[in-house]
């Protein structure tokens, strides 16, 4: 190890007692004592102190060498001025990471047999010979920091856990592997258990907190788990699946930076509120290259507001949708029943009407159809084949000796003819995904010619008879650029909502781009590559280090296109973006559009997927990983469990347990990691007018509370003026609210509460939650495994039976 007690140069020794000395934990009177506590403590303090002193030097190193780059002459070569543009974005990067060190930036330490140690803190420092004195948590050498157990200590002999204020050492806890080691949680397993312990029990912020100190050797393992495939991490409620994913995307990035950096890592989360929940996470671990997002927003230029029953969600989730999508696109190019009359040439001396009759028009979508294009990239083919037709027959009608020249001539004046783009608009109408989308919702025609295979009550649950245009979402620009199309609708059946956002990202595989349209034009693509080329050229001088920036970033630059834009901006307004490794979170939600959707992000099939299937509450949500990843991945595909419940007290556990069995008789609940002291209680309100008592209960347990974040959860079929009487109490947000998550209270449904947590939960009325759908059980499961620290339940009727280890009130 490269720091001992015995360490050179004028950096401060480490503590002094060490696993080294016989005095480790098995010596209770010198471990406890205050004054070797104290001892102990300033040679921490003191260490830690000059690791912040180190810190220091970095930032300044850092931020010279960014005043230097800015101060370069801002003129130059084209090559001088994309080298000092990537330099500069260099120094800016290095210079967040040393500062988002600054929290907890060393937090333990190990020790083996000899006495060597090792701290581990946020990020590595070295000392002036190049020594190191902190290692980076994210490095092989800290894996056994979080690795050793009593059981397996591997070459640890000892770990220490540090607590910290601000830049201070304020109290520390050892855990001692080896004869020595005490019984109890550690004998468990538990690693740091007092820090851990802090940790859990501390109040709720309403934002997620990263847990770099603490790491678990179960949650360790999957943090560090090959990049390659699918992985599968499959855990109850509160087992850190979230929070242990964050963690994974810092370590791939750290451990592959040259694989990922210039594609990113994209995270998929629930919804906004739940993202706003979790995005300080990363920042904390000193990245800022992930892209948070959830399916709502995934498709550029769309995000879904709007609502969907759980009937016309299951549709539009259903993977029968891909070929509904393709039938309602055959269904948009006519035919002439025999044929069509066409006028040309109406701008000149010499009009001519021509018959095209329906042989031709087969003729001209064949030709489209062989091009293997997609839609709209395919129009041109049909085009082709229509004018070269009608010119020759024109050529033909004139008379004379045909000159294929003059009839070549003739055809491409007939593409400008007013007439042919209206005819090539019925056999092959221009379309935006929105359009295709639009036109299917709002014709029960269409819909029952594509969907055979489904219900009427299906087709149905689809059909919007009266779209909303004043909420439309369509693509203005997109469709100015197709003023030529008249077939496509031209209303929108916005609001766009989450189930229709993966069947707007098919529709556009189906349909490709719009002539003029991004990545349409091939010249300004050859154009590109020139430029792309020579970028590559820049980043090769620069050689290694530099690995975050990406040459197709620079090409874009300047071409004017500021692409030295965060990635996550770049990313998002990409359709066919491909991310290095996608993350996705409370992914038993997803529908198979859904997955088709991120698994077109994602070609590598690098991906690291999250979730507990009996939390399950989607309508089109998955029963079994195989369901999703068979399809994209299978063999391909790796499983891991978390076992441990580090957010629900276990007498919050046990209430769940009759829900869980109602799930799956097979499925065990997680091992809560403590008791929270609070026997979970329920509240009988009379059952009347319930609007008033709910809400006085309601106020009554808010006023009782003792700080902390609450959450009042209900059933999604509440009538809006039961939420309103809630919503309307003092201090309480709805779920909406972009500022739900500070407040202290917040009012949401089962559903809504998937992912988050609280101090305390209070859930009202889980007869109703159970009885609001088919999956009104995983509903309530995830509701009761909300608090951190007390539930409550409050009901005008019968208390369901699952519900019986309640204590009354
Ligand atoms: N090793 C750890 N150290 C400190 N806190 C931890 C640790 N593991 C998990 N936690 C905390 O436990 C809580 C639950 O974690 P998280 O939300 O990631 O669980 P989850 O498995 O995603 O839960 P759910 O499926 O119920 O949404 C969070 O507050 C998280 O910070």
């Amino acid at each position: 190890m490269p720091r001992s007690s015995s360490s050179p140069s004028e950096f401060p020794a480490a503590a002094t007692t060490g696993a080294g000395q016989e005095a480790l934990p098995g010596d209770a009177g010198a471990r406890t004592s205050e004054a070797w506590r104290s001892a102990e403590l300033r040679a921490e303090n003191a260490y830690v102190g000059a690791l912040y002193d180190r810190l220091e030097d970095q930032r300044a190193l850092a931020a010279a060498r960014l005043r230097e780059t800015h101060l370069q002459d801002q003129g130059g070569t084209y090559q001088a001025r994309m080298e000092r543009d990537t330099l500069e974005l260099h120094h800016t990067r290095r210079l967040s990471e040393l500062h988002a060190a600054e929290y907890g930036l060393c937090f333990g330490r190990i020790e083996n047999a000899d006495g060597e140690r090792r701290y581990i803190g946020r990020i590595a420092l070295a000392d002036e010979e190049h020594e190191p004195l902190l290692t980076d948590w994210r490095a092989p050498a800290a894996e056994p920091f979080y690795r050793a157990t009593p059981a397996a200590p591997g070459a640890v002999a000892a770990r220490r856990h540090l607590r910290s204020k601000g830049r201070t050492v304020v109290d520390f806890d050892d855990d001692a592997f080896g004869v020595s080691a005490p019984q109890g949680r550690a004998g468990a397993g538990l690693s740091g258990e007092g820090a851990l312990l802090a940790s859990l029990t501390a109040a709720r912020t309403g934002r997620m907190g990263d847990i770099v100190a603490t790491i678990q050797a179960e949650q360790d393992r999957v943090i560090r788990s090959e990049l390659g495939g699918v992985l599968v991490v499959q855990g109850g409620p509160g087992t850190g699946k979230t929070v242990v994913a964050l963690h994974r995307a810092a370590y791939l990035l750290y451990t592959h930076r040259d694989r990922l950096a210039k594609r990113g890592v994209l995270v998929i989360g629930p919804n906004t509120t739940f993202l706003r929940y979790i995005d300080q996470v990363l920042p904390a671990l000193g990245e800022s290259e992930v892209v948070l997002s959830s399916i709502g927003v995934l498709h550029p230029g769309v995000t879904a507001t709007g609502p969907d029953t759980p009937g016309a969600a299951a549709v539009k989730g259903d993977a029968r949708m891909v070929g509904v999508l393709a039938a309602a696109l055959a269904g948009l190019r006519q035919l002439p029943e025999e044929s069509w009359t066409i006028t040309v040439g109406r701008r000149s001396s010499r009009q001519e009407e021509l018959q095209v009759g329906r042989a031709l028009c087969e003729r001209a979508h064949a030709a489209a159809h062989r091009s293997g294009e997609p839609h709209n990239l395919a129009r041109p083919e049909l085009v082709e084949r229509l004018t070269s037709e009608l010119a020759l027959r024109i050529a033909r009608e004139r008379g004379g000796e045909l000159d294929l020249d003059a009839v070549a001539d003739l055809a491409d004046a007939l593409v400008d003819e007013p007439d042919v783009q209206a005819l090539a608009d019925r056999l092959w109408p221009l379309l935006t995904p929105e359009q295709l989308l639009t036109a299917l919702y709002g014709s029960a025609e269409l819909l029952a010619a594509a969907m055979p295979d489904f219900t009427g009550a299906e087709r149905a649950a689809l059909l919007r008879e009266r779209p909303a245009p004043e909420q439309a979402a369509p693509d203005r620009t997109a469709q100015s650029r197709t003023t030529r199309s008249r077939t496509a609708p031209e209303q929108a059946a916005g609001p766009w909502t989450v189930a229709d956002v993966p069947l707007l990202d098919e529709a556009a595989e189906l349909l490709g781009p719009l002539p003029g349209g991004a990545g349409a034009d091939r010249a300004a693509a050859v154009a590109e590559a020139r430029e792309l080329e020579f970028a590559k050229l820049v980043l090769e001088d620069f050689g290694e280090g530099l690995v975050e920036i990406d040459a197709e970033m620079l090409a874009r630059q300047y071409r004017g296109e500021q692409s030295l834009r965060p990635l996550a901006e770049r990313a998002a307004e990409d359709r066919t973006w491909a991310y290095g490794h996608v993350i996705v979170d409370e992914a038993q939600e997803l529908s198979p559009m859904d997955w088709r959707m991120l698994t077109r992000r994602c070609p590598g099939r690098s991906m690291t997927i999250v979730g507990d299937l009996a939390q399950t509450g989607a309508p089109a949500g998955l029963s079994s990983w195989g369901e999703a990843l068979d399809e994209y991945t299978a063999g391909r595909w790796r499983t891991v469990e978390l076992s441990v419940n580090y957010r629900t007290p276990a007498e919050i556990m046990r209430v769940t347990e009759g829900v869980l069995r109602t799930l799956d008789p097979e499925l065990g609940a997680p091992v809560a990691v403590r008791g929270g002291g609070i026997p979970p209680w329920s509240l009988r309100i009379p059952e009347g007018d319930r609007g008033p008592a709910l809400r006085s209960a309601v106020e009554k347990e808010i006023a009782a509370l003792d700080g902390g974040r609450t959450a009042v959860i209900h059933a999604p079929t509440w009538p809006a003026g039961l939420v309103e009487e809630l919503a309307g109490l003092d201090g309480v947000a709805v779920f909406d609210d972009p500022s739900a998550l500070d407040s202290p209270v917040v009012l949401l449904t089962a559903g809504q509460s998937k992912g988050l947590e609280f101090d305390t939960v209070l859930v009202v009325e889980p007869a109703e939650i159970l009885a609001a759908h088919n999956r009104g059980a995983n509903d309530l499961y995830v509701a009761l495994t909300r608090a951190t620290k007390s539930l409550g339940v409050i009901h005008s009727g019968d208390l369901p039976e699952l519900l019986a280890g309640l204590e009354p009130r």
